[in-house]
C-alpha cells in the first residue's frame, strides 16, 4: 500500500497536527461505533504528540488506548512505555480513557505475552488508530533486526496476538503486537523526527531484506496507507 509523507517545519507543527487528525479519527470511530480504540509507541519521539493530543476534546470515555510494543519492566521503571503513556497521554481530557497496558507481572515474558493478548483481544478489530515509530536500526513496534521471534512477528498469516521479543538492540525482553495485528488500522501513521530517521527512512524505502529493516514490513505490506509523519 501507498505511503504519504507529511513534513512539517517543527515538531510542534507536527504534534498539534497529529493530535488533530487522530482525534478527528477518534471522533468518527465513536460516532459510528459509540467506542474507538488506538496503539500508540513508546520512546522518545511521542512525547509532545501525546500531550497535545490529551487536551483534545473527544470522548476519552468511549477510547480504549493501548501500546503497540512495551519492555518487560513494570509501569514504574523510568524505561516503561506504560510510564510515558501515563505522564503524557492520560492526562488533562485523556484522564477518561481507558489503558490496556501490555506489560503483565507474570513469572516470565511469554506468560505475560499470553495475558497480554487475552486481555487486549476485544480491542483493535481492526485499532482505529495505530501510531507506529521506528528506531536508527529500522526497528518498529519490537520488531528488531536479528529479534528472537521476528519472523513470526512479520509473518502476516501469525495471528493477532502480543508476542515476545529478544534482540540485541532492544535492551529488556520485550512484548509486542504482530505486523497482522498493526496494520489494518483504519489510520496508520509512522511518526518520526529528525534528519537522522529521514535518512532511515530512504535507506528503509529502497531495496533489501525486511529482516535488516523490519519497518519494511509496514512500508511495503501493510494493507492501510502508511501516513508518514515528519519534522526536523
Ligand atoms: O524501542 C522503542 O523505540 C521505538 C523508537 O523510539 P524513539 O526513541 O527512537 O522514538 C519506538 O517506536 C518503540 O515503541 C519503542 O519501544
Amino acid at each position: 500500500m501507498a505511503s504519504t509523507l507529511h513534513s512539517f517545519a517543527s515538531a510542534a507543527d507536527l504534534a498539534g497536527s497529529l493530535a488533530d487528525k487522530v482525534a478527528d479519527t477518534l471522533s468518527a470511530a465513536i460516532a459510528a461505533r459509540g467506542a474507538a480504540s488506538i496503539a500508540v509507541s513508546g520512546g522518545s519521539t511521542p512525547k509532545a504528540f501525546f500531550q497535545a493530543l490529551s487536551t483534545r476534546d473527544i470522548a476519552w470515555d468511549k477510547v480504549t488506548i493501548t501500546l503497540v510494543d512495551e519492555r518487560f519492566v513494570p509501569a514504574d521503571n523510568a524505561r516503561s512505555n506504560h510510564l510515558l503513556v501515563d505522564a503524557n497521554l492520560l492526562q488533562n481530557k485523556a484522564k477518561a480513557a481507558r489503558f490496556v497496558p501490555l506489560y503483565q507481572p507474570a513469572a516470565s515474558v511469554e506468560e505475560a505475552a499470553r495475558l497480554a493478548t487475552e486481555k487486549s483481544a476485544e480491542i483493535g478489530i481492526p485499532f482505529d488508530v495505530v501510531i507506529l515509530g521506528m528506531g536508527g536500526d529500522g526497528h518498529t513496534a519490537s520488531f528488531f533486526p536479528g529479534g528472537s521471534n521476528l519472523a513470526r512477528a512479520l509473518d502476516a498469516s501469525t495471528p493477532r496476538s502480543v508476542i515476545t521479543m529478544e534482540a540485541e538492540g532492544a535492551g529488556e525482553p520485550r512484548l509486542t503486537f504482530t505486523f497482522s495485528s498493526l496494520q489494518d488500522a483504519a489510520l496508520l501513521v509512522l511518526h518520526i523526527e529528525g534528519e537522522g530517521k529521514k535518512d532511515v527512512l530512504a535507506k528503509a524505502e529502497g531495496s533489501g531484506d525486511e529482516a535488516e529493516m523490519p519497518i519494511r514490513a509496514v512500508l511495503r505490506r501493510a494493507t492501510s496507507p502508511v501516513e508518514i509523519y515528519w519534522a526536523p
